[in-house]
């Protein structure tokens, strides 16, 4: 370590405002008189102690060859002309040209000296005399001191690699001692002369290095400030611009794209923007889709986002916002239509004449459709398959002049269906209803809601109540499909619904519906209408025409009665189809001459034998009824009326359960039917005269087979009864008898619904003789009279009337052997 002791006499070379500090390596311009001064004052002094004389060399060492060192300076910063009382020493380590071309000299700074008296010297230099400043730190570093170098060099580091400077931020990790590395900063730009000064003059080398790391602290957190706010400013600036650009550049993009595909310029088929505006939407949709337009001129071609977009604006435009049809009837022409198209159904064609009436006079008259008025908005169809619901909506249409639209509800579980999904959800489409308008082509067409009482619910939401908006007239003038999420008026939408069974539709809809019921036909209607309307339709899709083909009434009435047994007319309209083709695929085949006409005996050639010949025209034997315990009851189901045979048997006593078993698929009402069937003949079998004791001990079993389960209901009581009673006594019960009615503990026959849909069942199956319940009576008069004709209807109050009427004489009084149950 050099001592303070050795005072030097050293030439001054003046820094004018500028500092330099010990390590740094700097080079001076000779053509600065004070630096050339200084620098010849010293080279001069230097070659004077080449000789025996001696001095200290460099590094403050006594240098044993006896050679001089390098010639010496004193680099003292000069600030608006005065001396800093600390100067460096510096080596001139060599002299020859700078960078720009001038005589220059390298010097390095080496270490501080405290600048002492003037004195003189060689050349025209000023000598000083100057002691050394012992900076040297503890060694050991104290752990605190330790830190602090750590916290320099992390800072240091940090700011040298935001510049850049990757090769000196090893040289700064390298440097050791504590004050070199305060030092250090003397490069450091963002450091003011007098900070540098500072630094300088701070000669305890561990209250430097915290200046150190203070200011280099200091301008790092001011640079971050600094470079955040530069970010952002560039980014607002810069955003309007770059976007401009960009999209600039997606045009140009586009267009070299259009035209590598050979397509015209402009075409019509991407260009959204000019399709919005030329398509005369409604302002609020207009503004709602050229934001779209934006976002889709902002997403890449073949991102998913801009397909989505596409798809929307399609929907969007492909909508018939301001198409409408002018509603051209008069109610006079609409029955017209309504007959046209439709045979029988009388009454129904009566109630949709007055709904048109209605609506009419309330347009005309330029009050809203329903007004306030609640339920009554929605005409609805309630009856079998294929009894025409499908076909009258489609009248109605025809009969307003309006478009027909049809939007099958059936197995909708999901609200979506009815109200769209979301967009942000993938593969998001609009709602049922929106899709039907589009479809339509016109915002005020007939929507009929086919198979309303078939929506579900479930986790996914109330389709019900989605449907409830849409009809609901104080609501539908701003209907919002979710995907479309732009308002759309369906207030001029005129909404029918159709239903299979009245029970089964939504409480809350059925709120909002006139009913109608359609409950199936007569033989002789279906006759009528096969004539009158499927026979010239399926003969026009045959490609055969009314003189080449005709079907006798017989034969219509056989395809009727034998070949199909339901409500309406769809499997008959098949038959007649059968017919038909096998007809003219034997013409075809050379084996039929036309003009041909079909008779009933022709049908068992054509299309086989029929599959549908009534319980009473079978071989007695055959009959279902033919075994004790099997009655035949008359019920309504999904499919309209229909007879289904109920069966009892008694359980084997030693292997059989006790109880009452039921089998089936049948529902809780239909099983407590059951038990009070059975309660029944235990309390009053006796005064009946059955041996009711075999219910006491042995299980009873009661199977609706399939094919007819008919939906949950307690029509099935006296039945039921019946078949038990007839399985105790051993009489077999008519088979020209079938019946319905509900039956209470006493014995009182109670009144059920749907008496017009099991008579025309009845009579389809051939049955004759029907027993109801007596407070049905006045349902008689919705039955159509040929029917009533042929049946004979017995009403009954009381079970014993029933087992009177239905049971037959006990045969010869001969023991009855009863079945047992498997
Ligand atoms: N009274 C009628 N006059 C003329 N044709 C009829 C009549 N009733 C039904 N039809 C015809 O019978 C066919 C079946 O009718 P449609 O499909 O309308 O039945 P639906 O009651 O709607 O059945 P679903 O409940 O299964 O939809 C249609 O072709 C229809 O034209």
């Amino acid at each position: 370590m050099a001592s303070t002791s050795n005072p030097l006499t050293l030439p001054v070379l003046p820094l004018d405002d500028e500092v330099v500090l010990p390590g740094m390596v700097v080079p001076l311009d000779l053509n600065d008189p004070d630096v050339r001064a200084a620098v010849e004052a010293a080279q001069a002094a230097a070659r004077r102690q080449e000789g025996p004389g001696r001095s200290p060399d460099d590094e403050g060492r006594w240098s044993g060859d006896g050679r001089a060192g390098k010639p010496r300076v004193l680099l003292v910063p000069r600030i608006d002309g005065t001396y800093a009382g600390i100067g460096v020493l510096g080596t001139v380590e060599q002299v020859g040209r700078l960078a720009d071309g001038d005589p220059g000299a390298l010097i390095r700074a080496r270490r501080r000296i405290k600048i002492g008296a003037g004195t003189t010297g060689p050349g025209a230099a000023l000598w000083v005399e100057g002691t050394q400043v012992d900076d040297s730190a503890p060694d050991p570093l104290p752990g605190q001191v330790a830190e602090l170098v750590k916290e320099y060099k992390a800072l240091a580091t940090s700011w040298l690699r935001k510049r850049g400077a990757w090769q000196v931020v090893d040289r700064v990790q390298q440097i050791d001692e504590v004050g070199a590395l305060a030092d250090n900063s003397g490069y450091s730009p963002f450091l003011s002369t007098e900070q540098k000064v500072e630094l300088l003059e701070t000669t305890d080398p561990v209250a430097r290095l915290k200046l150190a790391i203070q200011w280099l602290g200091e301008h790092l957190a001011e640079q971050d400030v600094a470079e955040s706010i530069a970010k952002d400013v560039q980014e607002g600036v810069d955003k309007q611009q770059r976007e401009f650009l960009l999209r600039r550049q997606l045009e140009a993009v586009r267009k070299e794209l259009r035209e590598l595909n050979g397509e015209q310029d402009g075409e019509e088929s991407d260009d959204y923007r000019a399709r919005v505006e030329a398509a005369d939407l409604p302002e609020k949709v207009q503004e709602a889709a050229l934001k779209e337009v934006d976002k889709l001129e902002r997403s890449s071609d073949q991102s998913p986002e801009g397909s989505w977009i596409r798809t929307w604006l399609d929907t969007v435009l492909e909508l018939p916002w301001n198409e409408r049809t002018e509603d051209a009837y008069d109610i006079q022409g609409a029955k017209a239509v309504l007959d046209a198209e439709h045979a029988g159904l009388d009454d129904v064609k009566e109630r949709i004449t007055e709904y048109l009436a209605v609506r009419k006079r309330r347009t005309d008259r330029g009050l809203g459709v329903v007004g306030g008025r609640r339920g009554g908005a929605v005409l609805a169809l309630v009856g079998p398959p294929g009894v025409g619901k499908t076909s009258l909506g489609e009248s109605v249409a025809h009969a307003m002049g309006r478009k027909f639209v049809r939007v099958a509800l059936g197995g909708v579980r999901d609200e979506a269906e009815i109200r769209g999904h979301r967009r942000t959800y993938v593969g998001a489409l609009p709602g049922r209803i929106v899709r039907a308008i589009k479809e339509a082509g016109s915002m005020n067409p007939v929507v009929l809601l086919d198979e309303i009482d078939k929506v579900g619910s479930d986790f996914r939401g109330d389709p019900a109540a989605a449907l409830l908006e849409v009809l609901d007239p104080a609501q539908n003038h701003t209907f919002r499909d979710h995907y479309l999420e732009v308002e759309l008026d369906l207030s001029d939408v005129v909404f029918l619904a159709t239903a299979n069974v009245l029970e089964a539709i939504p409480e809350a809809l059925l709120d909002r519906m006139d009913l109608v019921r359609l409950d199936g036909y007569t033989e002789d209607e279906k006759v009528v209408i096969a004539r009158d309307h499927l026979l010239p339709r399926q003969l026009e899709r045959s490609g055969l025409n009314g003189d080449e083909v005709t079907v006798e009434e017989d034969a219509l009435r056989k395809l009727a009665g034998e070949y199909t047994r339901e409500a309406g007319v769809r499997n008959l309209e098949r038959a007649i189809t059968r017919v038909l083709r096998k007809v003219a695929a034997q013409h075809e085949l050379g084996d039929r001459e036309l003009p041909f006409t079909v008779g009933a005996d022709d049908l068992r050639d054509l299309i086989g034998r029929p599959h549908h010949v009534p319980e009473s025209a079978q071989d007695p034997a055959e009959r279902r009824t033919a075994v004790p315990g099997v009655a035949t009851g008359l019920a309504v189901t999904g499919a309209g009326g229909d007879v289904l045979f109920v069966e009892a048997s008694l359980a084997d006593p030693e292997t059989g359960a006790a109880g009452l078993t039921l089998t089936g698929q049948l529902g809780d009402v239909m099983k407590e039917s059951a038990q009070i069937a059975l309660s029944f003949l235990r309390s009053h079998g006796a005064e009946l005269e059955l041996p009711v004791a075999d219910l006491k001990d042995r299980g009873v079993h009661i199977h609706f087979p399939a094919g007819a389960v008919p939906k949950d209901g307690p029509s099935a009581g006296i039945t039921m009864t019946t078949a038990l009673a007839s399985l105790l006594s051993g009489r077999l019960v008519r088979t020209d008898v079938a019946m319905t009615g509900e039956v209470s503990l006493t014995g009182r026959v109670l009144p059920i619904g749907g008496v017009k849909q099991k008579l025309l069942a009845a009579h389809r199956a051939g049955v004759t003789t029907v027993i109801i319940p007596k407070r049905n009576e006045a349902d008689l008069d919705d039955v159509p009279a040929e029917v009533l004709q042929k049946l004979d209807v017995h009403p009954v109050t009381d079970v014993r009337q029933v087992l009177e009427l239905a049971l037959a004489p006990a045969s010869n009084g001969a023991q009855v052997e009863v079945p047992v149950a498997a």
